[in-house]
């Protein structure tokens, strides 16, 4: 995953056909002859955190909040599931933006599948420098991956660096997930994601009393200590992600012989652990017409409340992570559904469905045991006018846990 390969050059490729063109900025800042010297390095920050913790709220407060930098985002997505996750990454004032749209204030906004440096760095001779390059990692990512790969490359040289590793935690679930056990005692994701960073962010604290909240600092707490060589990373609290940036951006954690640190680190997290958790799967789907709101709630109930759907083996599913775009009948807008394991909430974009063109629900489902064919149906059998209304999918009897 960590180098381009020639498929990826031809993904990327595909991708650059379907790009609009970038337009220069003119900003003051640019005039004043601020931007990058030949030499000068790109700065690259790793977001990192766990499904549903608040990465792409993150990525879009900067992007709301610097103005003077010129920033390029790029999403490290896996699986099926990214052109969905794509449209929905970026938003900024609830409007939606594609890939390589450019945004307001100078931010480019891309996707590099299993993003490699080299990959990177055509990007940035194709579209001209950035000043900074924010890089999302899905959230059962271990950073240390996609963090190896600018270490390797220090070596041979790149235009770009890594300035630093930020890690998202989930107030509410967030020790559930430090605390998730692993076959044959691995490291869990969180934990690992938690171990590399230079700064965890506990995001979602008005979701929690403050018992909770020192529960989970004192788990971090711990991990961090095993988990790093040169002192604490540091912890801050947030709602919406909402952090002053000068504590995300240009840490230049890895400065000088820290580079050592980070190859440290990384033989603590990573060892031969495979990337990403096999249990949990994605599965996205596409289904034509609209959706009646109460009938799309009974529906989402059912998987996230109830959790009451079985796959076709008698498996409960387990979604760990919701995201979809969904067409509510009589509604004019575009709503989107965002799911954090029980937590989830519908909210209406500001933007209009086309009105001669066949409204088309999109989905993605992150968890255990899901069935892509198993969910459309009950998608299209509960929420579409099409389909008989059924409001539970248990086998009599039998509870899910
Ligand atoms: N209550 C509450 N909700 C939040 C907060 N921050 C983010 N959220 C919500 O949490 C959900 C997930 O946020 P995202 O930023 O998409 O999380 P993510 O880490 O990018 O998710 P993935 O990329 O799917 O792993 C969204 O519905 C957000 O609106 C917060 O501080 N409090
Ligand atoms: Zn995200």
């Amino acid at each position: 995953m960590l180098q381009a390969n020639g498929a990826e050059a031809e993904e990327e490729e595909q991708a650059e056909e379907d790009c609009p063109e970038l337009v220069p900025i003119e900003t003051k800042r640019r005039e004043e002859e601020e931007k990058p010297g030949p030499g000068a390095k790109i700065p690259v920050t790793i977001i990192s955190g766990y499904l549903g913790a608040g990465k792409t709220t993150l990525l879009n407060y900067i992007l709301t909040e610097q103005h003077s930098k010129r920033i390029a985002v790029i999403l490290n997505e896996f699986g099926e599931g990214s052109a969905v996750e794509k449209s929905l990454a970026v938003s900024q004032g609830g409007e939606l933006y594609e890939e390589w749209l450019e945004l307001g204030n100078g931010c480019l906004c891309c996707s590099v599948k299993d993003s490699g440096l080299r990959a990177i760095e055509n990007l940035m001779q194709k579209k001209g420098k950035f000043d900074y390059i924010l890089l999302e990692t899905t959230g059962l990512a271990d950073p240390g991956a996609v963090a190896s790969m600018f270490w390797v490359d220090a070596e041979l040289g790149s235009d770009i660096y890594l300035d630093g590793i930020v890690t998202v935690v989930d107030s509410k679930y967030g020790l559930k997930h430090l605390a998730e056990e692993k076959a044959g005692g691995l490291i869990n994701e969180a934990t690992r994601q938690v171990a590399l960073a230079d700064l965890i962010i506990i995001n979602k604290t008005d979701l929690v009393p403050e018992e909770d909240l020192s529960q989970l600092r004192t788990a971090i707490r711990y991990r961090i200590m095993n988990g790093s060589i040169n002192g604490l990373g540091k912890i801050l609290e947030t709602q919406r992600s909402r952090v002053d940036l000068s504590n995300v951006l240009d840490l230049h954690a890895f400065d000088g012989l820290s580079g050592i640190s980070l190859q440290k680190k990384l033989q603590y997290v990573s060892a031969t652990q495979p990337h990403l958790d096999q249990n949990i799967i994605t599965v996205t789907f596409e289904a034509p017409g609209n959706a009646k709101e109460e009938s799309l709630n009974v529906f989402i109930q059912n998987l996230l409340w109830e959790k009451n759907v079985r796959n076709k083996d008698g498996h409960c599913m387990e979604v760990i992570r919701l995201k979809g775009l969904v067409s509510i009948k009589d509604r004019a807008q575009q709503v989107i559904v965002q799911g954090v394991h029980e937590l989830y909430d519908l909210e209406e974009t500001p933007v209009s469905w086309d009105d001669d063109a066949q409204r088309t629900n999109r989905l993605v489902f992150i968890g255990k045991n899901l069935d892509k064919d198993v969910l459309k149906q009950l998608f299209m059998a509960t929420v579409t006018e099409t389909g008989k209304q059924r409001t539970t999918h248990s086998k009599e009897g039998q509870v899910c846990p």
